[in-house]
């Protein structure tokens, strides 16, 4: 279906670029371009899916997990109410400032994505040989890292298939750690984790808050 896109928006071009794939056409039409129309078409059809499967998942995830626990759906509705008293305008949208003083939100999206283990596992290659616990891996292996069971460790994390949000007090996430890779690690890691984390945060807002 993409292949097909593709080549009806080849044939005919539109005079302004709207959408990704008018960014890609030229792209592709650059003359010194390392993508072609293979790697394009992968990469659409990528993007479709981590950009809207992901998060639709994780929001599921968070509407179970709400109705599941009480006490988080009191202390979320409670975070976010405040945030709207203390607009001059309750009208007004959401705001960056906002967003970022959502301190137990966060918690609470941690919690999710953790349990939701949405990417259960990530792919690397080894550079070099490795030596592991008296395993050799040999240079350009293929590794899969099972991140799920870091997630589901009970040495890592008490009372692992719990959901407790509180767990997550007074942890700042930037990124990845050892022990959490919801949205992966090192150079590979997620792109949208900030845009799905602000999709979920608005979600939620409007949620507890509008929701009866
Ligand atoms: C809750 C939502 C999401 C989760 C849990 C998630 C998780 C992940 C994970 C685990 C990876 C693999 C990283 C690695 O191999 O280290 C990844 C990669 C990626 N994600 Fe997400 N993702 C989410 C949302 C999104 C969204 C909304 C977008 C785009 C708007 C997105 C775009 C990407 C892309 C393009 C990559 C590939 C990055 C690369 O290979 O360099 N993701 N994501």
């Amino acid at each position: 279906m993409l292949k097909r896109m593709l080549e009806e928006r080849k044939s005919q071009p539109r005079k302004e670029q709207s959408d990704f794939f008018d960014y890609v056409l030229e792209e592709l039409q650059s003359k010194d371009t390392i993508l072609t129309e293979g790697i394009a078409l992968d990469l659409m059809f990528v993007l479709l899916f981590v950009s809207f499967e992901t998060t639709s998942w994780a929001i599921t995830l968070a509407i179970k997990f709400l109705h599941e626990h009480p006490q988080a759906l009191k202390e979320l509705k409670e975070e976010h109410e405040a945030i709207i008293r203390r607009r001059e305008n309750a009208s007004y949208g959401l705001t960056w400032q906002e967003y970022k003083s959502m301190k137990f939100t966060f918690q609470f999206i941690n919690e999710t994505v953790r349990l939701a283990n949405i990417a259960p596992a990530l792919f690397r290659k080894t550079l070099k040989e490795i030596n592991f616990k008296g395993y050799t891996i040999p240079a350009g292996w293929a590794i899969m890292v099972y991140s799920q069971a870091v997630h589901l460790n009970p040495a890592k994390y008490e009372d692992p298939l719990q959901f407790n949000p509180w767990r997550w007090e007074g942890i700042e996430l930037n990124g990845a750690t050892r022990n959490f890779m919801a949205f992966g690690g090192g150079i590979r890691y997620c792109i949208g984790a900030d845009f799905a984390k602000v999709q979920m945060a608005v979600f939620l807002h409007c949620f507890v808050t509008k929701y009866k």
